[in-house]
């Protein structure tokens, strides 16, 4: 039987957006070219001033593209009625790094705020904010302000407001990057529950790795305004092509500890293949010595892998005989000296 391929729901064709301030022209974003796909977690990752909140706003509609198209759900959002635009709106809910709750009213109340501005009934629009209290896990702060509840908390309520409208994508700008790691842990998990239960698309903007690795299926990495590479999360790990990629991948500790150094080879594997006894082999049946660098295990959406890099021998033949050996053994092995540090 014929497969049929995933449906995109978002669809960025040659958009670019170019701010024209008086200091001069700057191209935020340039030949954007992206199929996020309805019930995708699709990370969207770049250092400072790469272009992600530009890439973001064109998504929710709040900045108009200089070139190209976004399509919603087989809509081109350019061609649309302000009428059309606000309806289009109401699929788009959206989080931030600040949470943007509304201080002066409850967690309810801040639920029932787009809920009210739609039009919905008193009464369903009061069960509607129970039901997302409770998704969010939190039915007992219904009545607290946000100033009385945590960083994590707000987040939540937040989502909850997100979602009142029943959105078809959620996106997140930055939304873990103003919480310690162990809420950050939450909030991801809350993600994917939510992803899972209502198979709604998240779109997450990040400059932190880890958040792409912990749940994201999909990521795309954007360099000074272009994707560099897009694709699996597990694909991009194992193999990242491009300098920015590998980069992002290997985090500001990673390189302190690796930068030193000639022949540095990256290695990961699988939760089939245990770095240890491969490591232990390689070198028995290559007698190649070997130095090891760095060693950790990453959880990419629910998958474990380890990576390690290591020296290996200035002998040539020596260097190509464990390089031959660990592909043999199905292990993804590149050079980084050249690209790390
Ligand atoms: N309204 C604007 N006017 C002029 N230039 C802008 C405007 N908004 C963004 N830019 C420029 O566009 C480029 C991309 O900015 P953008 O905010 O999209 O990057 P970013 O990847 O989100 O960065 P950060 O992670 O620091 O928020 C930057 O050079 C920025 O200075």
């Amino acid at each position: 039987m014929k497969k049929t391929s995933p449906k995109p729901i978002i669809e960025i064709r040659d958009l670019g957006k170019t701010f024209r301030p008086k200091s001069g022209e700057v191209k935020a974003l340039d030949g954007i070219n992206l199929n996020i796909n309805q019930g995708d977690i699709y990370g969207i990752i770049g250092m400072s001033g790469a272009g992600k909140s530009t890439l973001v706003r064109c998504i929710n509609l709040l900045e108009k593209p200089t070139s190209g198209s976004v399509f919603i759900d087989g809509q081109d959002i350019s061609q649309l009625t302000e009428k059309e635009l606000r309806t289009v709106r109401y699929s788009v809910g959206m989080i931030f790094q600040q949470f943007n709750l509304l201080m002066q009213r409850s967690s309810e109340k801040n639920i029932l705020f787009p809920l009210e501005i739609a039009g919905v009934d008193k009464e369903t629009a009061k069960k509607r904010t129970a039901e997302l209290l409770e998704l969010v896990g939190l039915p007992d702060k219904a009545k607290a302000y946000p100033a009385q509840l945590s960083g994590g908390q707000k987040q939540r309520i937040a989502i909850a407001r997100a979602l009142a409208n029943n959105p078809k994508i959620l996106l997140c700008d930055e939304a873990t990057s103003a919480l310690d790691p162990s809420t950050t842990n939450s909030i991801l998990k809350l993600l994917k529950e939510i992803n899972q239960k209502l198979g709604i698309t998240i779109v997450i903007i990040t400059h932190e790795m880890s958040v792409v690795e912990q749940i994201c299926s999909h990521v795309a990495i954007i360099d000074k305004s272009k994707i560099a590479e897009d694709g699996e999360v597990e694909e991009i790990f194992k193999n990242p092509q491009t300098e920015i990629a590998k980069k992002m991948i290997f985090s500001e500790n990673d390189q302190g500890q690796v930068a030193m150094g000639k022949n540095r080879y990256r290695i990961v594997f699988d939760e089939k293949s245990s770095s240890e006894s491969v490591i232990a082999e390689m070198i028995l049946e290559t007698k190649c010595r070997v130095n090891i660098l760095h060693a950790d295990m990453k959880n990419i959406d629910g998958i474990t892998f380890g990576q390690m890099v290591i020296q290996l021998p200035e002998d040539e033949l020596s260097a190509s005989r464990a390089i031959h050996y660990l592909k043999s053994h199905q292990i993804t092995v590149e050079e980084v000296g050249r690209h790390v540090g």
